[in-house]
């Protein structure tokens, strides 16, 4: 069939992606003022404050301090003694303080604006290798580059170039052969001070004899004025000269700050020094030419405890904490999204605090809330509706739902999901809710006759806890008097199909080979189930599907 374009209820369906900046952030005032309380610092030109962000999944951290940043960024415009450099690492995919340090230095030799650095840090590489080279050798190439990101020697040398290309404005123009790089260099290394001249400097012959020489030349082939033709002799005055007549502010009177930030930092895990180095590269005399900080985000409140734990007051770390959104707020977020996105008149105003209250239902998360509406986009227009409508928003949020349940089921192992078609079973007969004691002996058979071994009750019982801080079974107090368990449970959301669907998956780890979890028993009680249903369904005329049993 040939590919024909479809009608779409999106104008712009960028706009509900995860990547994008959003012009406002809504709903997070409290919020955004905490960071620019902290970014404030850098812009009156004072010690900076390092910061720790906490707040469940979606509450807008990153969005908040990218867009804080970038109000910064043009803030810092307006005063040419600071200059301010950002550096954004997301961790998700590090799993030590190594790896995020080489991947920061990698972004930064990537980035044109920073070329000076392949030449400054005389390294062999174009970008790190993500293995091999010793951890100490990796900081310090990483230290060295966060050093290197001055105004001296990003704007300042770009200027000073421009200024030695019209350097002829001069009252008395120097006959030149050096650049911009040369020349400061020269400004800071007096010719009877030097050791060795940088491999990326490039002088006019004779340059270095007379470097090596020092001041006395007499046992070589060239005369002072020979080589000093293309040097000025007094390179610190020269330079203060340009910069005068070219209005270029000197490095002595800017201030270099570099903020980074690692977003999903407690990804890293325990190997988190890089988030304790940086604020204390300056007095551990790994950096010598900007004041560092750091801002470290996290949604997990585990590794916030152990920040806590091992900060000092020298840290200056200050902890913003992000809340859930309530309903109001991510309908305000919604409807900012869906203005954006959808055509004029292509959805009903009444799926805005409807996706809003599923979101916050999944805890208030604000990228959960943006997807429900793309995915009932998506479903509005491959069903052939101009409109999006409320039961699109509701079929997308099942949907999810079934995705999120499915995606914690199969990551069970084999005892763990035996203990699930158990609870399934007893579902079945109408026995849940149920306690561990009595769900036990099933268990015992089952797992006996699926996997040929068993654990005890009390693993059963740490099985059971997982599964309900995973969200798939309900919890009730049922405390049955001392050494009895105080819990029964219940399956959370009853799709039958989906659970089928993960115990009949051949791999799950733990099985022996060639068998599955499918029990005899348990496809009998489903099948009468079944039965029983597709009976009461004929009695009822009912339309429901197979699908939905329960
Ligand atoms: N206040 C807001 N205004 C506009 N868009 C928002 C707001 N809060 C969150 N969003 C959007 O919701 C999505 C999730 O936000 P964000 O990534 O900032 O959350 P987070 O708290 O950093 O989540 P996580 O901890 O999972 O990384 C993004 O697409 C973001 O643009």
């Amino acid at each position: 069939m040939p590919f024909e374009r479809k009608e779409s209820p999106f104008d712009n369906d960028e706009a509900l992606t995860k990547d994008y900046m959003p012009d406002t952030v809504l709903g997070r005032d409290e919020e955004l003022d905490e960071i620019s309380e902290v970014l404030q610092q850098l812009i009156d030109n004072e010690a900076p404050i390092n910061t720790f962000i906490y707040g469940v999944s979606g509450t807008g951290k990153t969005v908040s301090v990218k867009y804080q940043l970038q109000e910064l960024k043009q803030g810092a415009q307006n005063y040419d003694d600071i200059s301010i450099t950002f550096i954004y690492q997301n961790c998700e995919s590090l799993s030590s303080s190594y790896q995020a340090a080489i991947s920061l230095t990698n972004q930064l030799l990537k980035d044109d604006q920073y070329a000076h650095l392949h030449d400054q840090l005389e390294i062999d590489y174009e970008t790190l290798p993500s293995s091999g080279l010793p951890k100490d050798t990796v900081y310090s190439i990483f230290f060295d580059a966060l050093d290197h990101l001055t105004y001296e020697d990003t704007a300042y040398r770009e200027q000073l170039s421009e200024a030695l290309e019209n350097i002829d404005q001069l009252e008395n123009p120097p006959d030149l052969q050096i650049g911009a790089d040369e020349l400061i260099w020269l400004s800071k290394h007096p010719f009877d001070d030097v050791e060795s001249v940088p491999s990326y400097l490039s002088f006019p012959p004779g340059f270095e004899l007379l470097v090596d020489a020092e001041t006395d030349l007499s046992n070589t082939d060239y005369s002072r004025s020979e080589v000093l033709s293309g040097i000025p002799e007094d390179p610190t005055t020269l330079l203060a000269e340009l910069e005068t007549e070219f209005d270029i502010r000197s490095p002595d009177e800017v201030t270099n700050y570099v903020t980074v930030v690692l977003d999903e930092v407690d990804r890293i895990g325990s190997r988190d020094e890089l988030l304790y180095e940086i604020p204390r590269a300056q007095a551990n005399n790994r950096v010598s030419n900007i004041r560092p900080s750091v801002i470290g985000i996290s949604n997990d409140v585990a590794y916030k405890e152990s920040i806590q734990s091992k900060t000092d007051s020298s840290l200056r770390l200050k902890e913003i904490t992000f809340r859930r959104y309530d309903a109001n707020q991510l309908g305000e977020i919604l409807h900012q999204r869906a203005e954006l996105a959808f055509k004029d008149g292509a959805y009903d105003d009444e799926i805005v605090p409807l996706a809003a209250a599923h979101a916050r239902q999944q805890g208030g998360d604000a990228r959960f809330a943006i997807d429900l509406l793309h995915k009932a986009g998506v479903k509005a227009k491959n069903d052939g509706d101009d409109v999006v409508q409320k039961d699109h928003i509701d079929e997308a949020n099942e949907e999810k739902e079934r995705d999120r349940i499915y995606e914690v089921t199969s990551d069970l192992d084999a005892q763990q999901k035996v203990t699930l078609s158990v609870i399934m079973l007893h579902d079945l007969r109408d026995e849940t809710p149920i306690s561990r004691e009595s769900l036990y002996p099933k268990y015992k058979q089952l797992s006996g006759e699926l996997l040929d071994k068993t654990t005890s009750k009390r693993r059963v019982a740490d099985y059971l806890k997982e599964m309900y801080q995973l969200g798939l079974l309900n919890r009730k107090d049922n405390y049955g008097g001392p050494g009895k368990s105080g819990y029964v449970y219940e399956l959370d959301t009853v799709d039958y199909e989906m659970i089928l669907r993960v115990l009949g998956e051949t791999d799950p780890s733990g099985m022996p080979e060639g068998s599955d979890l499918l029990s005899t028993e348990l496809i009998d009680e489903l099948e009468s189930f079944a039965d029983g249903k597709s009976a009461v369904r004929e009695a009822t005329q009912t339309q429901s599907s197979v699908d939905s049993w329960k």
